[in-house]
């Protein structure tokens, strides 16, 4: 609202002062013009104590533009805060929405996908809000000048209105294609994030592979997709602007013979018209390529408002503040769970029963696709099977209770995630404040109590994602944060499969001290992990092949090949 008051005051200035200009030439001419408008003006500067001479209109008017410089210069901050404001707060719904949407909906985005929206579309979308706002400013300010001309000579004003209504609707054109090329940049951002990012995360494979070249071509194909999506614009931009000048010069030439000639304007009037003009003109052309870079900003636009409905509408129900801790006593168990994703010919999981008890381990096994992952996370509570249950000490786990038992448990990904920072500060993550003596018990828990040893301690400074530790020391350090969460149930997703087995032993040796305190459930390949656990899973094609201790299911599976 605040930008608005400013934008019309700033445009009323306009209009004021060109009718202080008329009653200027006027005077110079030596006829005042009789006008309700003029005399209004010219009532209010008597009122002020300015005459209506010439010294008094030069004063009066360059006060105005004073005036409206001040008041356009508090418009443009408005506008530029406006601008960020907007763009920050979709930026933020959009997080939000993201953050408390279904983990079925987000897991198929691309981080790549996720982060162009975030950064380059929402500032595509700031830029679109700040040309709204920039049109808005020019059809105001050449409002105000046609109501001046209005004032001045109505015939002539129509004449000019009718005409500069048809250059608008000829670009109509034009801007059509600013729409299209406005799509066509959405996705070539999106390329070149997504190019960048592979490209920049595989840096050590392509030295070591010696294929730098294929990884700049593609860069470079992406950033001049890009480019060209840009430069189509910018070409679609002045030939707009061109041919808009060509038609108002052409426009202004005609108005003033039809003045002069046919409407028989007086003089003064005539040449304010001309400057109505002249200021009309390019204002009028502001406003068509505001329009236009507004209008090319409206895919960006359409491409976040389409994530925030798609997101919210994915959201994840019963989400309450305070979720209640859910505990475990006996078992988790899985009646028949079956899951399908989207596009998939065959359910990654069908009609899978299993029982869990707590406080053992077990470990889930099979190859590749066989829906290990898919298992644990409706065991996690992260996806709701398509069919079938997840029981917690034999009560479903659905609605707010989701939310609670995904609390109580510590999940371990093979990729785990350390934020830059001391060790200190990672391991608050799960427990903050956590006293130094709980600190080194998880430490010595998770058998990484090497920490203890390194000349800074627990204050060591790690690194983006963990550089300057191996991966074996990360991933033991990520183990005694998931150990401190104090976990009802510990799962560890292929947590050891990229560690050499001297470090794989280590974590499992610290994993096989939980048992009797903590459910632990294994994910992997590798039979080391069976040989801990009490009760081994074996998934095949998203069916349970054979469960039982690793002896038994060992037997079962070579005796079936
Ligand atoms: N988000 C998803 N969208 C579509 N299909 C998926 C998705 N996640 C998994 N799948 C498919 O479901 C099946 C089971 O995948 P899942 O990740 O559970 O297997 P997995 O046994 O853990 O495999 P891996 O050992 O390779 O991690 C696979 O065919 C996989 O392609």
């Amino acid at each position: 609202a605040g930008v608005l008051l400013l934008t019309i005051t700033a445009s009323a200035t306009e209009g004021v002062g060109i009718v202080l200009l008329v009653q200027l030439l006027s005077v110079i001419g030596g006829a005042l013009t009789d006008n309700v408008v003029v005399s209004s003006v010219v009532a209010v500067l008597a009122y002020l104590g300015i005459p209506a001479t010439a010294e008094g209109l030069l004063g009066a008017f360059v006060s105005l533009i004073a005036l409206q410089s001040v008041v356009g210069y508090a418009r443009d901050q408005s506008v530029a805060r406006l601008q960020f404001d907007f763009a920050d707060g979709l930026r933020q719904d959009c997080f939000e929405a993201l953050l408390s949407a279904e983990w079925r909906w987000i897991a198929p985005h691309r981080p790549a996908d996720l982060a162009n929206l975030m950064l380059v579309e929402m500032n595509r979308v700031g830029l679109g809000v700040q040309s709204g706002l920039a049109l808005l400013a020019a059809v105001a300010a050449a409002l105000a000048y046609l109501g001046a001309a209005l004032v001045i000579a109505s015939g002539l004003t129509l004449v000019v209105l009718v005409s500069s209504g048809v250059i608008l609707l000829a670009l109509a054109r034009v801007n059509r294609e600013a729409y299209a090329l406005g799509q066509l940049q959405v996705s070539a951002n999106r390329s070149l994030l997504q190019t960048l990012q592979d490209s920049i995360g595989s840096i050590k494979l392509a030295k070591v592979l010696g294929n730098e070249r294929r990884h700049l071509s593609r860069v470079k194909e992406a950033v001049a997709e890009v480019r060209d999506a840009q430069l189509s614009f910018a070409r679609n931009s002045s030939l707009s602007r061109a041919l808009f000048q060509v038609c108002g010069a052409a426009l202004l030439a005609l108005y003033v013979y039809l003045g002069l000639k046919v409407l028989a304007v007086p003089l003064p009037e005539l040449l304010t018209l001309v400057i109505v003009f002249a200021r009309l003109m390019p204002l009028l052309m502001n406003a068509q390529q505001q329009g236009s870079r507004c209008i090319n900003m409206l895919p960006a636009f359409a491409e976040v408002s389409d994530f925030l409905a798609a997101s919210r509408a994915a959201r994840q129900a019963d989400v309450t503040s305070e979720p209640r801790p859910v505990q475990l006593a006996q078992a988790i168990e899985l009646l028949d769970v079956t899951l399908a994703y989207p596009g998939r010919d065959r359910p990654a999981l069908e009609a899978v029963s299993v029982t869990i008890e707590a406080g053992k381990i077990t470990a889930i096994m099979g190859p590749s696709g066989a829906g290990k992952s898919s298992l644990a996370d409706i065991i996690i509570g992260l996806i709701t099977p398509d069919a079938g249950q997840l029981l917690v000490d034999g009560k479903p786990v659905s609605g707010a209770d989701r939310q609670g038992w995904m609390r109580t448990i510590a999940y371990m990904p093979q990729e785990i995630f350390l934020f830059p920072g001391t060790i200190r500060e990672n391991l608050f993550w799960a427990r903050p404040g956590a006293d130094e003596a709980s600190l080194v018990l998880a430490l010595r828990q998770a058998s990484a109590d090497f920490v203890l040893d390194l000349p800074e301690g627990l204050d060591t400074q790690i690194g983006q994602a963990g550089a300057g530790l191996s991966g074996g020391e990360r991933q033991r350090i990520a183990l005694a944060r998931a150990l401190l969460q104090q976990p009802v149930l510990l799962i560890l997703d292929e947590a050891t499969s990229a560690l050499d087995a001297a470090n794989s032993a280590r974590i499992l040796e610290a994993v096989a001290a939980l048992r009797g305190s903590t459910t632990v459930v294994l994910i992997g390949h590798t039979p080391a992990a069976a040989v801990i656990a009490d009760q081994v899973l074996v998934m095949l094609e998203g069916r349970l092949a054979a469960a039982g201790p690793w002896a038994q299911v060992s037997d079962q599976l070579a005796q079936t090949g």
